[in-house]
């Protein structure tokens, strides 16, 4: 990796982040939190999803949320999609991206959206037209790819075909989730060049869950394979209602300040993101999780 590249981050922590949380938290904390992530420089601010309420209450007031957001110029705002129904839901809002969401292992496929991998590919389809006729920009995830909490190993050749089959439907970038965080850095590359294979890389984003301590060990690995966007979660925040013992993605907080001892440039506002993460914290009545936000504190102490 060149000490200059840019780095896209994809702030994922009001949607990802927040969806686990048991109590709901208020509308207007939502509404905060996504105007100070996106006033810190961050391109892209994960906004909420149009999912069913039944299944995840957490997200319920995502057009609450949206109609309420000061949108920035030059920031996206996407929105989880998992249907027809949640495409009518987004346009409604005035959203200008969306965010499909497959799954490289049947199981967890089952369990998260409950269809099968295939089932979920004829769904996206026609929601991925439609976004597009409209003028929206879709953008794909994968679940799951290095490791499933249900069936335990997955084949980077199934990462591939999913991925491939999203950015046929016209999916810009395809997010790789290691959904459980069991991956290790040696399997995240072999799982780049794999997926590299049908699709470039410049097309690939990387989503790493921090359950056992890699997140930031796997985001190198995969800079140095030439992937330039990495989703991360302002303090943390975060973990999977489908998969049990998840925990949050990689700190936002974390991942800056990896990016910035390598010289790699982002136009986010370290401080601003800290900041950021405390305010959310106190909301929720713990210490943000990131190493470096605690680092500060204790620094500051
Ligand atoms: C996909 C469904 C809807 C299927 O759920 P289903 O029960 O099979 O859906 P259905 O079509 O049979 O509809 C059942 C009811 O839900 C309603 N419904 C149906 N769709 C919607 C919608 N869009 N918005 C609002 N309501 C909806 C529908 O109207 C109906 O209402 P009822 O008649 O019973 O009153 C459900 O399984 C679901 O919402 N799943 C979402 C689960 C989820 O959000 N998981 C977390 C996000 S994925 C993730 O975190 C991983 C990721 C992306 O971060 C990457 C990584 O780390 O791996």
């Amino acid at each position: 990796m060149r000490t200059d590249t840019a780095v896209r981050i994809v702030e994922v922590g009001p949607r990802d982040g927040l969806q686990n949380e048991k109590a709901l938290v208020p509308t207007g904390v939502k509404v905060e939190l996504i105007e100070r992530l996106a006033a810190a420089g961050l391109p892209a601010v994960e906004a909420g999803a149009f999912v069913s309420p039944k299944w995840v209450p957490q997200m319920a007031d995502t057009a609450e949320v949206l109609a309420a957001v000061r949108r920035r110029p030059g920031t996206a705002y996407p929105v989880l999609v998992p249907n027809e129904t949640g495409l009518a839901r987004a346009l409604d809002g005035g959203v200008e991206e969306i965010a499909v969401f497959g799954a490289a292992s049947e199981s967890f496929s089952q369990r998260n959206i409950n269809c099968s991998i295939a089932e979920s590919l004829d769904r996206f389809r026609p929601v991925c037209e439609r976004a597009l006729a409209a003028g929206l920009r879709v953008r794909g995830y994968v679940s799951c790819v290095l490791g499933c909490p249900y069936e335990g190993a997955v084949a980077s050749g199934k990462v591939a075909e999913v991925s491939a089959a999203l950015a046929e439907m016209g999916c810009y970038e395809v997010s790789l989730g290691d959904t459980i965080g069991v991956g290790t850095a040696g399997k995240a590359r072999a799982l780049i060049r794999t997926v590299a294979k049908v699709l470039p890389r410049e097309r690939l984003a990387v989503h790493f869950h921090d359950t056992y301590g890699q997140a930031l060990a796997n985001i190198l690995a995969c800079l140095e394979e030439g992937v330039t966007t990495v989703d991360s979660s302002v303090a943390g925040l975060g973990g999977c209602p489908y998969a049990k013992g998840a925990s949050g993605n990689v700190a936002t907080e974390d991942l800056l300040y990896l990016l910035e001892g390598l010289g790699a440039k982002t136009g986010v506002d370290f401080d601003a993101v800290v900041a950021a993460g405390r305010f959310v914290s106190e909301h929720l009545g713990r210490p943000p999780v990131s190493k470096v936000s605690q680092a500060l504190a204790g620094k500051a102490a």
